[in-house]
């Protein structure tokens, strides 16, 4: 599996945000990751729209966008036409996950289901082949900059080896409390695309993407 670097943007200073998304391409981040929050499903309200059309308009990266709200469903169109890449729901607010990856692909996004922490991996159970990616929430999803869940480890390494089992290469994406101290630990679980924000936009932007990098053999 091919591994990158995803920047967290809820991190970033929304005041220069094009600023230190430039920083990260400029150091060699291929992915931005994009935290769409509803203040239903998780207490928080991000960003929308607006500016993730601002930022298309700036950057060349893969835009991978994670829906943290409820139904989905209406917005797919919209959120391929605002320049996502990548699209990914969450399970626990999707009944009609087939036809939920149907309409992303549909819309020619690739398509990714997430779970919380403390939902089962059985969930993948009859969609894991319709997936492109799978993202592992490694911290209750809402907010940046909470501690990495230890338990999650675990469960990297069955989601790989149950995607193995069923010779299956999928992306493994995992998103919370990564840092540059734990990394090494969830690639060697099996994850591959590892979504970082405090650690990426807190402090040097370059040296943290490019630190990153190096462990993840991209640089
Ligand atoms: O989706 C989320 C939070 O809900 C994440 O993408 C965070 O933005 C990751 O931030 P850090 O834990 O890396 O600071």
């Amino acid at each position: 599996m091919i591994n990158k670097l995803s920047p967290s943007i809820l991190a970033a200073d929304f005041a220069a945000l094009g600023e230190d998304i430039r920083k990260a391409e400029e150091a060699g981040a291929e992915y931005l990751h994009i935290d769409v929050m509803d203040g239903h499903f998780v207490p928080s309200l991000s960003l929308g729209f607006p500016v993730i059309e601002a930022i298309r308009k700036k950057s060349v990266a893969v835009f991978d966008v994670h829906l943290m709200m409820d139904n989905p469903d209406p917005y797919i169109k919209a959120f391929a036409e605002a320049g996502a890449d990548i699209l990914t729901v969450h399970a626990e607010v999707c009944p009609h996950l087939n036809r939920t990856i149907a309409a992303i692909k549909e819309n020619g996004m690739k398509a990714c289901v997430a779970l919380n922490p403390s939902t089962s991996l059985s969930a993948l159970d009859y969609i894991l082949e319709d997936l492109d990616m799978v993202l592992l929430m490694t911290v209750n999803p809402g907010f940046g900059g909470q501690k990495y869940i230890e338990s999650c480890t675990a469960k990297i390494r069955d989601l790989r080896k149950m995607m193995e089992e069923r010779g299956l290469e999928i992306d493994i994406e995992v998103d919370g409390g990564i840092k540059l101290n734990n990394v090494q630990t969830v690639l060697d679980a099996g994850a591959n695309i590892i979504v970082a924000g405090s650690a990426v936009f807190g402090g040097d932007i370059e040296k943290n993407v490019t630190d990153f990098m190096k462990i993840l053999g991209e640089a």
